[in-house]
């Protein structure tokens, strides 16, 4: 018999999530019955998707994420033992039985890890997964980047961010990133080679964005919402485009914003007062700008070409890749919230 052990949804989050929400429990696991494989947990992901889809999760379920796992027992030929596989839906659990066939809406449950080619394992669940096909298909398949244009990510050092920053240099476009510490910043500008950072805690954000962007924004990559948005769209010029991936300024708020806030807009020299068109609204009609949100698996049908252009964009050196690593798999909730806090850079991850 194995015992597995697993985190299960005890109460639903209010603000930022706190450890008795979420319980530890131990169980013991069946024998597997034909067609099914065992699998234990080797790397988790800790996603900011785990916060925000949270209110729609029921209580008493695992909690929700991925984990890339070793396949210790198997009576399905498709996910022999000893194989490295993704499990994509199985959750904050320690070991998996599962058939591996894709849920009922379409969704794949585990796939074998295709050849790393000497990369870590864990990369799965970044820049080789989930994170790194958002950053692959969200930035080029809506923001479109042309050689020369401004594009502004926010969430810039964090796991999809620093991915569509370094994708944006690889096309030619001049890249500002904004996060949250002046040490991330160095790392986006000094290593991963970002034309410009800016700090969205620095009370002086307006004015350096305007600095930064003296020809405008044409793409924005939105990883963040709120204030820091609007200001950034308010900055965009004719026919700009903005991939809105998510909006983590506000997954732990109590209350959801609503409405729309006043805004200056200059646009041309002249400034309006936007009363009653709206903070992003008028800029969205006045520059004709395309606003278009996503789920990155849009693209499931193309969601090893994603995986194959970012491993080979490292292998070439033009892609560089970074990890928080948290040990222990009784840490899974220090490490989500650390990361809900900004304590990571590059892409969160729990070693078991
Ligand atoms: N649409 C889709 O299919 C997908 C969407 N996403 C979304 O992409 C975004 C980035 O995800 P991911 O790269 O995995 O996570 P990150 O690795 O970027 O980690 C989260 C980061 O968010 C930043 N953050 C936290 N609070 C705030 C805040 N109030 N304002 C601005 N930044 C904040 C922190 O960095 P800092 O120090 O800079 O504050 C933190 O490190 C999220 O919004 C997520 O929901 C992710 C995957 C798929
Ligand atoms: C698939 C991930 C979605 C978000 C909102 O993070």
């Amino acid at each position: 018999m194995v015992k597995a052990r697993k985190y299960v949804f005890q109460k639903q989050f209010e603000g930022l999530p706190k450890e008795t929400d979420l319980k530890l429990v131990e169980e013991e696991l069946p024998p597997i019955k034909d067609g099914e494989f065992l699998a234990e947990a080797v790397f988790l992901s800790v996603d900011p998707y785990m916060r925000a889809y949270a209110p729609q999760l029921p209580l008493g379920s695992t909690f929700i994420g991925s984990q890339v796992a070793k396949v210790i027992e198997s009576k399905n030929s498709s996910f022999p033992v000893g194989q490295y596989i993704v499990g994509n839906s199985f959750g904050w659990r320690t070991h998996t039985i599962s058939d591996g066939k894709p849920t009922q809406a379409g969704q794949l449950t585990a796939w074998l890890i295709p050849d790393p080619e000497g990369l870590p394992l864990s990369y799965s669940l970044g820049v080789l997964g989930m994170p790194g096909n958002t950053a692959y298909f969200g930035f080029l398949e809506i923001c479109r980047p042309k050689s020369g244009e401004t594009v502004v990510v926010t969430g810039a050092a964090g796991a999809v961010g620093s991915i569509v920053g370094q994708i944006a240099k690889i096309k030619g476009c001049t890249v500002i990133g904004i996060a949250g510490s002046e040490e991330k910043g160095k790392w986006l500008v000094d290593e991963l080679k970002f034309d410009r950072f800016i700090n969205y805690k620095d009370k002086d954000f307006e004015k350096k964005l305007k600095a930064a962007t003296p020809k405008g924004v044409d793409c924005y990559f939105d990883n963040v919402g709120g204030e820091i948005s609007t200001q950034i769209i308010n900055r965009m010029n004719k026919f700009g485009r903005i991939s809105v991936c998510g909006s983590i300024s506000g997954y732990n708020d109590k209350e959801k914003a609503r409405g729309m806030r006043f805004w200056w807009h200059p646009v041309q020299n002249y400034y309006f007062f936007t009363f009653l068109a709206g903070a992003v609204q008028f800029a969205v009609v006045s520059q004709q700008l395309k606003m278009e949100g996503f789920i990155v698996h849009r693209w499931l049908d193309r969601w090893f070409e994603g995986i194959k252009q970012n491993k080979q964009w490292i292998k070439e050196g033009k892609l560089k890749y970074r990890e928080s690593v948290t040990e222990g798999f009784d840490n899974m909730f220090k490490a989500f919230v650390d990361m809900l806090q900004g304590g990571n850079t590059g892409k969160a991850i729990v070693k078991v």
